[in-house]
This record gives C-alpha cells, structure tokens and sequence, in this order.
C-alpha cells in the first residue's frame, strides 16, 4: 500500500492575503513530465524562468517565475516546483487550481498538502531533523527579535549538532562498558582504566550546558504568565499600562474599575511576558455586586495558572487597619511564595515601603511616573530564569527540556552505579542507553508516529 507520504502535494506556500508575490508549491517524485503538461516546456533545473502559467484554455492565468529543484536538491528532497506569481488571493487560487486539474491527467495523486507537510517530507527525507522542522515553525511563529534569531540558530543545526554531539559521547562511553561486560575477567580495572567517572562528569557537565541553553530557549518562545493582582485601586491596570506603554486598561480613581481581565503580551530583552490585569481583590466580607464578585473569582483562576505573581500593595494606604488586614488576607491565599513579587506602588505620594523580609521579593515603584520600573523587570527576567547567554540562545520546546532533563537523570543513575561498592556495569550501561535514547527524541531518531502527527499538524498550510 502506499502511504499518504508517497502522494505529491501541492498548496499555496505564502501567506493568505494580498502581497507583491505569491507562491503555489509542488512536491512530489517524477514531477518533470507534469511541469511539461502543466508549463508546456521543460524548466532547467534550478534557474528562474520567466514565462506564462496557462491555464485551461491556453490563456495564461498570469506571467510569473517558474523554478524547478529536481530530487534530492531541494526543500523536500523530492522533486520540487516553484510558481511564484503575483500575490493576489485570485490568482493563487486559479493557479492552484490549474496545478490539481493538470495532475488529474499526469500527476493522478496530486493532492492539497495538510499543515506542515512539506517540512515533514523534508525531515522524512533527511534534509532536517525534528528539532531543525520544529525550528521552522518556531521561526515564523516568532514574535521577538530575539526569538527569531535562535530559532534561525536551531535551524541552521546549532541545537541538534550539541545533541548529537552528546549522543555520540555516551554510545563511546557504552560501548567501551559493553565490550568489557564481555570480557568479565577484565571487568575489575575498567573504572580506573577507563576513567569513566570522569568521562560521565564530562557528559553531565556538557548536558547540564545544552539543558541551559534549551531551557532559555524555550522561555523565548513560550514566555511567561504573569498576573497582576491585589487589592482594589492599588494600581494594577496603571501598571500594565506602565508595562505595555499604552493606554490599555481603564484606570479611574474608583475601586473596583476593572472587572473582565486584561491581557498583553510584553517583551523584556526579547522574553515575552503574558501580562494580566485582573478586577481588585477585595478582602473579607466586604460588599461587591455580582459583576465584581465574578471578576473576583475569574482573578483566583488567573493565580492558580500563573507563571508569576505580581502582588501590589499602595504605599499612601499601609498603616490603615482595613487595608492591611485585607492584604495579610490575600497574602495568605496566595501560597507558595516563590512565585511572587510585593509591588509596591505610589511611590511618588506614598510612604517609603517597608524592610523586605528575607527571602522576599520586593521592589517600590511608581507606575505614574516610572520609577523603580527597571528593577522591577529586572525582578521579572530573574523570576523567569532568564539570563544573558554568551553563546546564545537556541530556540527549543518544553518537550526538548523534558527530554534533556529526562537523559540528565539517566546519567545521574548511571553515575551512582559506577561509584556504588559492586560497580553495576550492566546497569551503568542500561542507564547510559536510556539517556541516550531520551537525547534521541529530540532529533527525531527515536519519535512515536503520533508525536510527529502532532508537531507536523501544528504548522501552517503550505510549510
Ligand atoms: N522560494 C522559496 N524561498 C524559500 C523557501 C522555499 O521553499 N522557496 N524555503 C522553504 O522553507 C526557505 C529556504 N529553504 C530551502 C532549503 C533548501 C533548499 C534546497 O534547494 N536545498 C538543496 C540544495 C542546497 C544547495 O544548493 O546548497 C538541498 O538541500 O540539496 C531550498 C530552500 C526560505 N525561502
Ligand atoms: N500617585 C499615584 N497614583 C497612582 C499610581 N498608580 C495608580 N495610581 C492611581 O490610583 C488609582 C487606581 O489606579 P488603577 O490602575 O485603576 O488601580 P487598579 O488596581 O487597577 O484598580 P481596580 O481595577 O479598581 O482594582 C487611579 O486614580 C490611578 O491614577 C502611582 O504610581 N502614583
Ligand atoms: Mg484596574
């Protein structure tokens, strides 16, 4: 049977809407006498050709560049043709439709491509590994300037040559521990000979390396939820505006002006943070209708899901026993404290905040006039783990930073058998298979066909 891999696809490869050019995209094997039934000439390979696209009726549907990439020199590693045309939605569409017709005649499996077909025959094909695919969507997914460029980083290999690179040191490592399983009588020595505790510390260390910079990685490009919470009119939509820089939330004098919540997506130094405003929490019994008390409600819900919690308090009330009572109340709901940053706010008419107690994370800030404002983002990159990168960052995903902290304790069992008194070798080296095929998950070496469905479905139409 064949597969659904086998069939040629087709789809438009540029964004819906109008733009100056337009491209429709054809993979598949054997395409040469196609683009002759289709273009009525051969193309050569690999160069621009200017020239008609005719359509049923002989009639050209528009005058536009043809390229054609014969196996394996191109994106997919099949055949692969380019008609770049002028980037109407009409004419793309007339050209896509002309492409389906021609392939009823000469191309009798050519069909519309699913989402993230095209990269997945390239990885199929060898031309990328998963974690170079998964880099292509991330690239054009980016939303910073900084995600960009390490996803430009991951495709181009950065990220998985490191792991290969892992790979290879642990299957060096195994083998010499197998061939010395086989020969028992030697087996004594092959710690010291070998020096494979070393060699394992050198792995953990250049792991622990890789799961760093995968870690930064997959901060770029998932961000960080933060909420904005406390009591009424203490300042949280201020602040987002502060954050945001734009006027995005109603701010008024009056307590309890937000209700719905507010979200923005900011970035500091490239890392974006999903900002959300949420409606005052207001403390005890106190009276709130039916709108607030829902909003109250939906800001709890927000907490539960956050990343980071920015608890603000107003500096021109502490001292007033209702308010403090009201913020010791939310303080005690708002468990485990890691996660939380006091802010606090009106420090142009306020007091002078109070002594940070240890272990906390505090900083004074006026979100009317700015201050403090850069120390609180720095609090926020470093809530986040974010820390510069000499070597920069390569783009990755949670399932990446799974996977290397999955292999990191692999190693880590491996390394307690290599110094437990009976010196396990055999399970020193099934520990050491295991971390190695955790690092293979990341490239694709070792993927679950469901797993690659889902990564592959993600893309948009035509990549
Ligand atoms: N017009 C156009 N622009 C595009 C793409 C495309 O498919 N078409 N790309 C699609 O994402 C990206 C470029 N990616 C590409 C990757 C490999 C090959 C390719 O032909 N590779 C051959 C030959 C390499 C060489 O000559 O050195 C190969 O790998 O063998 C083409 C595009 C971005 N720009
Ligand atoms: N002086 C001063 N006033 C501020 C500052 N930040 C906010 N305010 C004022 O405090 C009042 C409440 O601000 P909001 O940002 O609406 O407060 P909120 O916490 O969102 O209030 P709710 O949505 O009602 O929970 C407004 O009158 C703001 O102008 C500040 O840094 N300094
Ligand atoms: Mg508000």
């Amino acid at each position: 049977m064949l597969s659904r891999h086998q069939d040629p696809i087709v789809a438009i490869a540029t964004a819906p809407g109008r733009g100056a050019v337009g491209i429709v995209r054809v993979s598949g094997l054997g395409l040469a006498p196609y683009v002759q039934a289709l273009l009525g000439v051969a193309l050569k390979a690999r160069h621009a050709t200017y020239l008609p696209f005719p359509g049923a009726d002989g009639q050209p549907i528009d005058h536009g560049l043809a390229l054609y990439f014969p196996a394996p020199h191109s994106y997919t590693g099949e055949d692969v043709l380019e008609l770049q045309a002028h980037g109407g939605p009409v004419v793309l569409q007339l050209l896509l439709a002309r492409c389906l017709e021609v392939g009823r005649q000469h191309l009798p499996r050519l069909r519309l491509a699913e989402p993230g077909e095209f990269t997945e025959r390239a990885f199929l094909n060898d031309k990328l590994d998963l974690a170079q695919a998964e880099a292509v969507a991330d690239l054009i997914e980016a939303s910073t300037e900084a995600a960009a460029r390490s996803a430009s980083r991951s495709l181009s290999g950065a990220f998985s040559q490191q792991v290969n690179e892992l790979r290879e040191r642990m299957i060096r490592l195994r083998m010499l521990v197998e061939a010395t399983l086989d020969f028992p009588e030697e087996e004594i020595d092959f710690l010291q000979q070998a020096d494979a505790q070393g060699q394992l510390e050198g792995i953990r260390a250049a792991l622990d390396a890789v799961l760093d910079r995968a870690r930064q990685g997959a901060l770029l490009r998932e961000g960080i939820k933060v909420v904005l919470a406390g009591q009424p009119n203490v300042g949280k939509s201020s602040l987002l505006n502060a954050l945001a820089g734009a006027e995005l939330a109603i701010v008024t004098p009056i307590p309890g002006t937000t209700r719905d919540k507010v979200s923005e997506t900011i970035q500091i130094e490239g890392v974006p943070l999903h900002v959300i405003d949420t409606a005052g929490l207001r403390a005890g019994e106190e009276a709130a209708d039916e709108v607030e008390r829902i909003g109250i409600a939906r800001t709890w819900a927000e907490i539960e899901g956050a990343d980071a919690v920015l608890f603000l308090h107003d500096l021109t009330r502490l001292g007033e026993p209702g308010y403090d009572a009201g913020d010791r109340e939310i303080a005690a709901r708002l468990l485990p404290a890691a996660r939380i940053v006091h802010v606090y706010n009106k420090l142009d008419a306020g007091a002078a905040p109070p002594a940070a107690a240890p272990g906390e994370r505090a900083v004074a800030i006026s979100a009317k006039t700015g201050a403090g404002m850069d120390e609180l983002r720095r609090l926020l990159l470093e809530l986040a783990g974010w820390h510069a990168q000499p070597e920069g960052v390569f783009i990755a995903r949670e399932r990446h930073v799974q996977a290397l902290r999955r292999a990191a304790q692999h190693v880590e069992l491996a390394r307690q058998h290599a110094a437990a008194a009976d010196q396990a070798l055999d399970l020193f080296a099934e520990e050491l298979r295991l971390a190695h095929d955790a690092l293979g998950e990341i490239t694709g070496a070792f993927t679950a066909d469901d797993l690659l469905g889902e990564i592959f479905s993600r893309f948009c139409i035509g990549k």
